[in-house]
């Protein structure tokens, strides 16, 4: 089933059945699910065959970064289970994310192809520690117009960015948001956080919302409570 939602949730559980338990509570007309490094390291393939079957479009974040022979053939493998979508770390650099896109392109496999830019956990500090000396913004920028340049068909970035990519990249180039916290929810881990209607009205096209949702006591509830808070600004 395909959805004009921008919601994404992140199935972040340590087991398929638990994974499954939140999906059956989830309606894939209003959500895509997320499957991230957690989740699949314990289920395998199994959970994107789960999650199709119950008519869900899946973005697998495994957040590939090798070196370009090796991630374009994970890119592939992703894309014929037929997951709506995948994701390489920008920092692999433009021949990694160019035999990606090229692979996909080889065998006509339509799965959408985005790249990280700076995590949405990461503030300056953390990114002098690892010797970079630019802002955050400044970082994803620099790695969104690599990524785009390299045929990416969007990026993973915060909604503090969304705006300024949107200038630089336009409206079709994906702008996937973590770091949503609607007005109910704490920040947790998170650094560079903004509220739905915030990171839409920024030029997100996605959010993917984590614990607002799964750890609500009534997932759907806590879903319907942002869609109002979309709803609100439109
Ligand atoms: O690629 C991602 O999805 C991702 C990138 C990023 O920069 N920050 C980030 O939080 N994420 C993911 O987005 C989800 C956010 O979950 P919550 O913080 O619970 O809403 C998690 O599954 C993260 O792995």
């Amino acid at each position: 089933m395909s959805t004009a939602s921008p919601l994404i949730i992140a199935l972040d559980y340590p087991s398929l059945d638990a994974a499954l338990c939140m999906a059956d509570r989830l309606d894939p007309a209003r959500c895509r699910l997320k499957v991230g490094k957690e989740l699949f390291t314990r289920s395998g393939p199994d959970v994107l065959e789960a999650l199709h079957g119950r008519g869900f479009e899946v973005f697998l974040d495994l957040k590939f970064h090798d070196i370009p022979n090796t991630v374009a053939g994970a890119v592939q493998a992703a894309a014929e289970q037929g997951v709506w979508m995948v994701n390489v770390h920008a920092g692999g650099g433009r021949r990694m994310m160019e035999a990606a896109r090229e692979r996909l392109d080889r065998h006509g496999l339509s799965t959408r192809l985005i790249a990280v830019t700076v995590l949405t956990s990461m503030a300056a500090e953390d990114l002098a520690e690892v010797g970079i000396t630019v802002t955050p913004a400044e970082q994803v920028e620099r790695l969104a117009m690599l990524a785009r340049d390299s045929g990416m068909d969007g990026v993973v970035c915060s909604a503090q960015e969304a705006q300024r990519l949107r200038e630089r990249c336009g409206d079709a180039f994906l702008k996937v948001t973590p770091g949503i916290r609607p007005s109910f929810a704490a920040a947790g881990d998170q650094q560079r956080i903004m509220t739905p209607a915030a990171a839409m009205a920024a030029g997100s096209t996605h959010l993917v919302v984590g614990r607002p949702v799964t750890q609500a006591e009534e997932p759907m509830a806590a879903l319907a409570a942002i869609e109002a808070e979309l709803a609100a600004v439109d």
